[in-house]
């Protein structure tokens, strides 16, 4: 993968836009230009069997017409049916290894990392990305660490310059440039742009 693939990395799933129609917001996240987009279809009142896989395909054709990588979060077997073009794992969900040799060489593995024995862990199993965060705090995930600023993000920057690298995690319009300072390749996001009240504008101002 290329690292500006990560520069806006859109996070979505149906309990993330309450009352607003999911789809319609993918369209104007892609229309807007975010350069990858995660399916995340967890927590509480998210879909199951047939209408989770459904909405992924959803989700999956959208991102295929506009060329936009369509990454599956933690659900390997449901990246591996629909041939997505990869998945994210936390540490707590896969271990790398395994997860590579189910994808394959050619697919994308980003994974989520807190450390520097992480970060070492992900680069000799060959992730594609790593995602490092949460950098401030976040209301969408309930289970989120604390938020650690980018003091870690910087050390990753500097020991592997080669790793694309994204920053996630209460990251707005407002706050974007300090993580992308601190050596960030891009930006994940759910909230500012599920929430948005222009999905348009708001993705138009994490790319300018
Ligand atoms: C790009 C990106 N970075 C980090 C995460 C978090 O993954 P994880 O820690 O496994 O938590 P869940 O998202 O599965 O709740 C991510 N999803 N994407
Ligand atoms: C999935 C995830 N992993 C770390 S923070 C987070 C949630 C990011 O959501 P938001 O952009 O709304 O803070
Ligand atoms: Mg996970």
């Amino acid at each position: 993968m290329k690292r500006e693939q990560l520069r806006v990395y859109f996070i979505m799933g149906s309990t993330h836009v309450k009352l607003r129609e999911p789809l319609s917001i993918l369209e104007q996240a892609l229309d807007a230009g975010i350069t990858m987009f995660q399916f995340r279809e967890k927590g509480s009142g998210a879909l199951k069997g047939q209408a989770y896989e459904s909405f992924a395909r959803e989700c999956q054709q959208r991102c295929r017409s506009y060329g936009v990588p369509f990454i599956v979060n933690d659900d390997i077997d449901l990246a591996l049916k629909l041939d997505a073009d990869g998945v994210h794992v936390g540490q707590e969900d896969a271990a790398l290894p395994e997860v590579r040799q189910k994808m394959g060489s050619d697919k994308i593995v980003g994974v989520s990392v807190h450390s520097m024995h992480e970060l070492e862990e992900a680069i000799s199993y060959q992730a594609d990305y790593v995602g490092i965060g949460p950098i401030f705090a976040t209301k969408s995930k309930d289970d989120a660490k604390k938020p650690a600023g980018t003091v870690f993000l910087r050390q990753a920057a500097e020991r592997a310059p080669d790793l694309p690298i994204v920053a996630i995690g209460g990251i707005t319009e407002h706050n974007f440039q300090e993580p992308l300072e601190a050596g960030a390749d891009g930006v994940a996001v759910i909230s500012a742009i599920c929430e948005s009240g222009d999905v348009a504008e708001t993705v138009r101002r994490f790319k300018r």
